[in-house]
């Protein structure tokens, strides 16, 4: 991790250094771009191709029974299952508490106005397996698409070697009301959901974090109407650790996230250097100690660490950075939350890993990553519905305000549209 003192020189000497480690757009445009047309004009033969290339496994059968799903299931042990009902409880109870009745609107006496939520009735689920079988990813999207009432919910995820999807997803599967399960991957499982195949239905959205492939994938078949979450890329965190703060928690977080991917990227921020210190060499003492150290270590080396002077300037620069993850592991951390502007997901205090929110607090983990946090939230039961409006007008409300919308009709040169007023209060 490479140390940067901006304390002098302010946030410019550090925006060079808040870029992720991206592969170039272009060429992973145009390679991802030929593996979807391929898919859409060939169908499962592609798929199978695709899968056979990036995955060496390509199951005649793409699509799993109800059997197989109950027999994977059946191999999971009570104690995981335990965890995986109480996350699915708190995750439940959080996006429930997300449904909102709305009012009707009388905007003008007799013209009534109002919205409702209605369900995406097909959604396609991507659960990344690439080096890690991510059954938590399938809890944070199908319990929201299943609150929301959405009809068909497809799951795609990449096999193992022997072609079989994890235990643990297969019984989370069952667990949250998944219609049909596909062991698919990678960008030729984004096509298949997007255009369809012979074996996988064609979805209207499209949710999922994913690799750097993955994530091009999704963006690319927006382009012929398929709606996506938002971008859900490689893992990050960003942490603020002041004087209070336990380094070796404070490295554990990093860790956490660095250990997602070698795209990953982790940031530390503080205005010790002291703190600086004693995180970075906790986390050289803890980095050997994990299986996934390799996969961590290059992580690391796409990660930064800033000396900043004070809790002000260090959420300039965590705004401007927009990380998927926030860690204030601070004694102020309300304060400083609450000038938080871009964020995917925050956590307050010492003792917030981010680790509980990915699995089981109750919030959701499909976040926006590569600084998207600026424009973009992470996955909540908004993101599995459309809010459709509707409105009603008496014969009084249309005269009300009849007069306006001519006025304006006519002056944008719609007469027409001046004319379904007045042929109706005309009458
Ligand atoms: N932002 C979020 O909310 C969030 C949540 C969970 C996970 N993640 C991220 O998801 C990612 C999961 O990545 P993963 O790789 O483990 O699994 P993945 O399922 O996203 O990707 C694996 C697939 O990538 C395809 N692939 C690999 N190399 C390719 C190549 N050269 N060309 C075309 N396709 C190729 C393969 O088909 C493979 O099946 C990680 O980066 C993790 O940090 C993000
Ligand atoms: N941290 C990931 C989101 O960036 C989500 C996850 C799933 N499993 C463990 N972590
Ligand atoms: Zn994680």
């Amino acid at each position: 991790m490479t140390i940067t003192d901006i304390r002098e020189t302010g946030l410019a000497a550090a925006s060079g250094l808040l870029t992720r480690p991206v592969i170039d757009v272009s060429r992973l445009e145009e390679t991802v771009g030929a593996i979807l047309s391929e898919v859409r004009s060939g169908g499962d033969d592609a798929v199978r191709k695709f899968s056979l290339q990036f995955d060496k496994v390509a199951p005649e059968r793409v699509e799993l029974t109800a059997e197989e799903i109950a027999e994977g299931a059946a191999m999971v042990d009570e104690e995981l299952k335990a965890a995986i009902r109480m996350a699915k409880e708190n995750i439940e109870a959080f996006h429930r508490r997300q449904e909102r009745s709305e009012d009707v609107v009388e905007t003008m006496p007799g013209v009534r106005c109002w919205r409702k939520s209605v369900a995406i009735e097909k959604v396609g689920l991507y659960i990344p397996g690439g080096t890690a079988p991510l059954f938590s990813t399938l809890l944070m999207l199908a319990i929201p698409a299943g609150i929301a009432g959405c009809r068909e919910i497809v799951l795609c995820s990449p096999p193992d070697a022997q072609g079989r999807l994890h235990p643990a997803l297969l019984y989370a599967a069952g667990l949250v009301g998944v219609t049909r399960v596909f062991r698919v991957g990678g960008v030729q499982a984004i096509g298949a959901m997007a255009y369809g195949t012979e074996s996988i239905p064609a979805v209207y959205k499209i949710f999922g974090p994913g690799n750097q492939y993955v994530t091009c994938a999704k963006q690319l078949v927006q382009r012929d109407g398929v709606a996506i979450d938002m971008p859900a890329g490689p893992s990050e965190v960003a942490v603020y650790a002041d004087e209070t703060a336990d380094a070796g928690s404070v490295a554990a977080d990093l860790l956490s996230q660095a250990e997602h991917g070698a795209d990953s990227q982790v940031v530390l921020v503080s205005s010790s250097v002291a703190v600086v210190e004693r995180v970075l060499s906790a986390v050289d003492e803890q980095v050997a100690l994990l299986p996934r150290a390799a996969i961590a270590r290059k992580a690391l080396t796409n990660s930064r660490a800033f000396i900043v002077r004070d809790g002000q300037q260090a959420m300039e620069l965590l705004n401007e950075y927009a990380p998927e993850h926030l860690i204030l592991a601070c004694d102020d951390a309300e304060r400083l939350a609450s000038t938080v502007v871009n964020a995917g997901s925050v956590f307050l205090g010492h003792y917030s890993p981010e680790s509980v929110g990915d699995y089981a607090s109750g919030t959701n983990h499909v976040l926006p990553t590569n600084g998207a946090a600026r424009a973009f939230s992470g996955v909540s039961l908004d993101s599995f519905v459309k809010k459709i409006t509707f409105q009603q007008l008496s014969r009084e409300g249309l005269e009300a305000i009849g007069g306006t919308v001519m006025a304006m009709a006519s002056a944008e040169g719609l007469e027409a549209h001046a004319r379904a007023v007045t042929i109706r209060i005309e009458k």
